[in-house]
């Protein structure tokens, strides 16, 4: 049977990050594990390639919801990438740290070890930054990040038009004061190619003789000897194998999939399990209870001049911009989903942010399911409130490790989410009508003035809204027993087993989700590192 010290499931954001950390030492023998195949696909290196990997099924988990009112009555999709990198291969690429207020909030409910300090450390060691070393930003690391670099009329009067709304213009939005602030996104991108966690991360460390990356193979379940991790069990070129873990099995399967992982290895709950005929290991209530998900809605507007990247994805244009991409990586094609981002205050009296906005240059096409522009001017944003409290729930219904759980977002069960929500919209609609972006901006297209009011504004969340790909806290990290992993990422009830992804973070960062993903993976393997050294003394 083969054996490894530490066993990773999942090779996506945080995945990678403690695969390149934890085979450093060429003592540790490292097993990676990835559903998915590995991230040859073309499209996926080139940024905009996004909407071409995004319609392709063979890259992507899919996870529906059950219908629900703040859905419109609707079933929605969520998806996550099943690739080497995971998300990180499929997503946007801003890249957006959260504020240290996002992580001493979570260490107020874990522990020290997740607070600011740390975190900005982890975040000066993992960067190769364009903008160079600061206290909490770093040059020498594996992630290259880079800034924007396309100009023009609109995205300048974009960015023109949050300052005057008091947001200040910022050089690194990333900045950790808590503040309000707008300005060009940095993006995980470097020579107009997606930098994933997998291009950061494993290029790098897959050439070192102890560190074995596998792909095509879903583990089914984590094999326990008593209450001890040992290995796990996959699904292979059709077969079932047992790989086994020396130290330690690391769950990193992300907040849609971990929670199942865990489900169908015996820890959850004893009568959702029971229904399912999986043995119990150890009950654990919590585990894909909880999640919290920013919940987006997308904002359009006709424009009153021919000023938006509209025309560059259409016809010749188009042409030119695929040529200018494959002759020299730059160009409309080289650019991430969004890139710039504005975080800003709903109402006055807050002490930091509450809502974000990611802004672009182009709007989309909804009879084409947002797969193509629209054919005249357009801009369009998305917004969300930061901080939501409403918590949904993800849990599996089958023992089939390929069929994706099923879940419930429950996006806005208080008053105060439903607040955030609103204001958020009304904040966005004086934006657009601000000069100087206001002599541009025409008719609001989506969801349009008929959805006006409070209930109007919800109601375009309800039938309109998207996710933000960003849900967290299925499997909660926290010192109260409940958790269902402690303050070191251990699973409750059992040794030898974490779970270290976006499925941990008890409360949701105040932006997009990769860095932060990736920068607590970094600090777990100081806190699995160190603990193993305790043990060797
Ligand atoms: C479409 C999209 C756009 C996004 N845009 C942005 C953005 O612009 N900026 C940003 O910061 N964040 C963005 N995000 C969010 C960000 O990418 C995720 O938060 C982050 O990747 C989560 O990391 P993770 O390690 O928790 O999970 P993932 O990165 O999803 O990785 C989980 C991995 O585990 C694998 N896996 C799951 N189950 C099994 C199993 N049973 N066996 C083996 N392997 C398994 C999966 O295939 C996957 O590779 C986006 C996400 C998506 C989906």
């Amino acid at each position: 049977m083969d054996s490894h010290d530490y066993v990773i499931v999942g090779a996506g954001a945080a995945g990678c990050v403690l695969a390149y950390r934890l085979s450093e030492d060429p003592a540790n023998s490292v097993l990676l594990i990835e559903a998915g195949p590995r991230d040859t696909h073309p499209f996926i290196a080139m940024p905009k390639g996004l909407a071409k990997v995004m319609a392709d099924p063979s890259h992507l988990w899919a996870y529906a919801s059950q219908p629900d009112d703040c859905t419109a009555g609707q079933s929605e999709m969520w998806v996550r990438g099943r690739v080497l990198g995971g998300s990180s291969s499929v997503n946007g690429m801003m890249y957006v740290r959260g504020q240290p207020a996002d992580f001493d909030a979570i260490a107020e409910i874990s522990s020290d070890d997740w607070n600011w300090a740390h975190i900005g450390a982890a975040y000066a060691a993992m960067e190769n930054h364009e903008l160079g070393a600061a206290p909490t930003r770093g040059d020498r690391g594996p992630l290259k990040v880079t800034m924007p670099v396309l100009r023009d009329a609109l995205s300048e009067a974009q960015l023109a038009a949050g300052e005057a709304m008091g947001w200040p213009r910022k050089v690194d939005v990333n900045t950790p004061d808590d503040g309000d602030g707008i300005g060009y996104a940095p993006r995980t991108i470097s020579g107009g190619k997606r930098q994933s966690a997998a291009t950061a991360f494993l290029r790098p460390a897959e050439k070192r003789p102890n560190l074995t990356i596998v792909t095509d193979c879903t583990v089914d379940r984590v094999v326990f000897e008593g209450k001890r991790a040992v290995g796990v069990e996959v699904v292979r070129g059709g077969g079932r194998e047992i790989l086994a873990a020396r130290r330690e099995v690391i769950v990193c399967g992300g907040a849609m999939a971990s929670p199942g992982i865990l489900e169908r290895s015996g820890i959850g709950d004893a009568a959702r399990l029971a229904a399912l005929g999986i043995p119990l290991v150890h009950a654990s209530d919590q585990v894909g209870e909880g999640s919290i998900e920013h919940r987006g809605l997308i904002m359009q507007w006709k424009l009153t001049s021919d000023v938006s990247q509209n025309r560059d994805f259409h016809g010749w244009r188009l042409l030119k911009s695929a040529l200018r991409y494959y002759l020299n990586r730059t160009g409309p094609m080289s650019a991430a989903a969004y890139e710039i981002g504005g975080w800003f205050r709903t109402r006055p009296g807050l002490n930091r942010p509450d809502a974000q906005v990611l802004v672009a240059p182009f709007s989309f096409d909804f009879a084409k399911q947002r797969q193509d522009v629209e054919r005249f001017p357009g801009m369009h944003v998305v917004v969300y409130a930061l901080r939501p409290t409403s918590r949904g729930s993800i849990h599996i219904d089958s023992r089939d490790p390929d069929k994706p759980a099923s879940f419930r977002p429950n996006y806005h069960d208080n008053d105060a989410d439903r607040q955030a929500m609103i204001g958020a919209v009304k904040v966005i609609r004086d934006y657009v009508r601000t000069p100087p972006l206001a002599a541009f901006v025409g008719e609001e297209t989506m969801p349009g003035p008929d959805f006006a009011g409070d209930a109007g504004i919800i109601d375009a969340y309800d039938r309109f809204g998207t996710c933000a790909y960003h849900a967290v806290g299925s499997c909660r990290m926290g010192k109260d027993d409940a958790a269902v992993v402690d303050p070191q990422l251990r699973v409750r009830g059992v040794s030898g087993l974490r779970v270290i992804d976006t499925s941990v973070m008890p409360v949701i960062p105040a932006g997009n989700t990769a860095g932060p993903t990736m920068a607590m993976a970094w600090r777990a393997a100081d806190l699995i590192l160190s603990e193993a050294l305790a043990r060797a003394d």
